[in-house]
């Protein structure tokens, strides 16, 4: 068949390069314009055919000229998240132990002064040993994490100047990476070095991270599972304990605080906070979090800090319990060797999730990342039909979910939903992201592991049949709908957990007693064997 004028005008829109760029879109449309303009009303066959075939050309070109639109945003999203985290983070370096990188912690200052001046302990505040600057530039040498680096005061004059901030806000403390059986202090590189033409790498994931006190811990917060008697019982006696035998000052939810006080006016120094502005500043004023509760207080700890996290310490009152490695019994005895420290934790990566609006045109949405502890999960939410999710990473195409649903998990989230679907279950200090299919119609897509540093985007195509669902922990379901897309990275804050052994013992008890795995009865000696 002759190819017709209208076909000539929809094939000079495709750049030679097989791309197409934003022009291409107009001319599409141009495109279709003439071919309705041009294409005589004859009833012969040949002529709709021809028409059908142009249509289906100009079709075919419109989608892909918006799903380029859909996938450019998504990288400038992500261009514009790495500018900014790199500006903080130069930032942070520049004015390395006076000021945090953020600017939301300048105004902490004063926002702790006005706590400190309310609870009348600015006298205690200013003894608190902080390190000195020279202390804090030389106490950890290269290769250790220092929480005063990230976690000091600074306050700025009206100039914007920074002044050294003399008050110590938070107990300080140092990271240190020690390898298997190496009980010695020392801190080592854990990434690769290049010596004398060889190349090595320490074992990053043999190491045990600890938590080393500076300065004494003065501030915990206690969150707790809402509607438990237990709970409220222990709540109760633990806030108790810790303001007579380890003088601390406490932080509770509003809603618990108002617990404690319908049981007795003593606990009126007990602190709460009023809006979400303190709820972003807590970080800056505690300097260990404990959950009462079963996975879900620990994602729920978690979710309260949407940027760097204190030290969980996460008793278990649930019935699984796989991040809860502490029994409540013992607590008294816990909280006293914690509160001295060194600790072992678990570092827990986080995924942090942008959704990105294809409605929202140029613009991206005004939301802030989503930060998620287990996994985000996209989903067919109440449709009947496949879910159509074109997945990429790193811009490159990986594939097309068509079944339920997608989860990106975390390798702490591996051993809740993405097990259910079918993901291997991964020691938590594993850095990576598990991108696992719910229900896929297809027999050979199975679950895959992604390193850490990639960017992975989902996206809804244009001729999706329905909307997808992308859910956060669990919580907070969003629709997406033709053309959004949801842009998935590795977050980074993450949440670091007290481990009542060590990282792996607790992983591997975990997945005994949570999940019995790999329960079977013994086979018993006698019987056939190999002679
Ligand atoms: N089919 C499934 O297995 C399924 C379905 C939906 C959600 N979930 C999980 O539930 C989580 C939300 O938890 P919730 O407590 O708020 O809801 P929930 O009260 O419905 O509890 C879900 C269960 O998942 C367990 N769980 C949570 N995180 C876990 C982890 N990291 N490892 C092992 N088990 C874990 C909890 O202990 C609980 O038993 C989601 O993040 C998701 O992973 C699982
Ligand atoms: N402080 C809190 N405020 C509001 N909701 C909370 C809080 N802590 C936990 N939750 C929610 O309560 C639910 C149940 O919590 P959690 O998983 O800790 O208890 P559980 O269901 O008894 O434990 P398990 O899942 O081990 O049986 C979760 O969905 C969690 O998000």
């Amino acid at each position: 068949m002759a190819p017709s004028k209208g076909d000539a005008s929809v094939s000079c829109s495709q750049p030679e390069n097989g791309f197409l760029n934003s022009l291409s879109l107009l001319s599409s449309e141009k495109a279709v314009q003439e071919l309705l303009q041009q294409s005589p009303l004859q009833s012969t066959d040949d002529h709709l055919i021809e028409f059908s075939d142009a249509m289906r050309t100009v079709a075919k070109a419109l989608r892909r000229a918006a799903e380029g639109k859909a996938s450019a945003q998504a990288e400038a999203a992500e261009w514009k998240r790495k500018y900014e985290l790199e500006r903080a983070r130069n930032l942070h370096l520049e004015h390395k132990g006076f000021l945090n990188d953020s600017t939301t912690y300048i105004n902490c200052h004063m926002l702790e002064q006005s706590h400190r001046e309310n609870n009348g302990d600015e006298e205690r505040t200013e003894n608190l040993g902080s390190p000195s600057n020279e202390q804090s530039e030389h106490c950890c040498g290269s290769n250790g994490i220092c929480s005063h680096e990230v976690l000091r005061d600074g306050d700025r004059d009206s100039a914007s100047k920074v002044v050294p901030n003399k008050f110590a806000r938070k107990a300080s403390f140092k990271l240190s990476w020690c390898c298997k059986g190496d009980q010695s202090d020392q801190h080592k590189h854990d990434i690769v070095s290049f010596e004398r033409g060889n190349i090595t790498t320490a074992e990053r994931s043999s190491k045990q991270i600890s938590l080393k006190w500076e300065s004494q811990p003065q501030t915990v917060i206690i969150l707790t599972k809402p509607n438990s008697t237990s709970v409220r019982i222990l709540c109760a006696e633990m806030v108790r304990w810790l303001r007579e035998q380890k003088k601390l000052d406490i932080y509770v939810e509003p809603r618990v605080r108002a617990e404690l006080l319908t049981e007795s006016s003593y606990y009126n120094f007990v602190h709460t906070w009023k809006d979400e502005t303190e709820i972003i500043l807590l970080h800056t004023k505690v300097d260990l979090v404990v959950t009462l509760g079963g996975d879900g207080t620990v994602l729920w700890a978690a979710s309260m800090f949407k940027g760097p996290v204190p030290p969980v310490v996460p008793f278990s009152l649930g019935s699984l319990g796989f991040m809860t490695p502490f029994h409540s019994e013992r607590y008294r005895e816990y909280l006293d060797s914690i509160l001295k420290g060194p600790i072992s934790i678990t570092l827990r990566h986080r995924l942090q999730c942008h959704v990105i609006r294809e409605a929202a045109k140029n613009e991206y949405e005004t939301e802030g990342p989503i930060l998620v502890l287990n996994e985000v999960t996209i989903d067919r939410g109440i449709s009947s039909y496949l879910t159509n999710l074109e997945c990429y990473c790193d811009n490159s195409f990986v594939t097309c979910v068509q079944g339920d649903g997608l989860i990106l998990s975390t390798t702490s989230g591996s051993t809740a939903y993405s097990l259910a679907a079918g993901g291997s279950m991964v020691h938590p200090q594993v850095p990576g992201i598990l991108f696992t299919p719910i229900c896929p119609h297809s027999l050979s897509f199975r679950p895959l592991i992604l390193p850490e540093h990639v960017t992975l985007r989902v996206q809804v195509p244009f001729n999706s049949r329905s909307h997808a669902w992308a859910s956060f922990d669990g919580k907070d379901r969003k629709r997406l709908a033709a053309g959004d897309a949801l842009v998935c990275s590795m977050a980074p804050w993450p949440v670091p957990t007290a481990c009542q052994v060590d990282s792996t013992s607790d992983f591997l008890n975990s997945i005994h007693d949570g999940l019995h795995w790999n329960l079977r009865k013994t086979q018993s000696f006698d019987g056939p064997r190999d002679t």
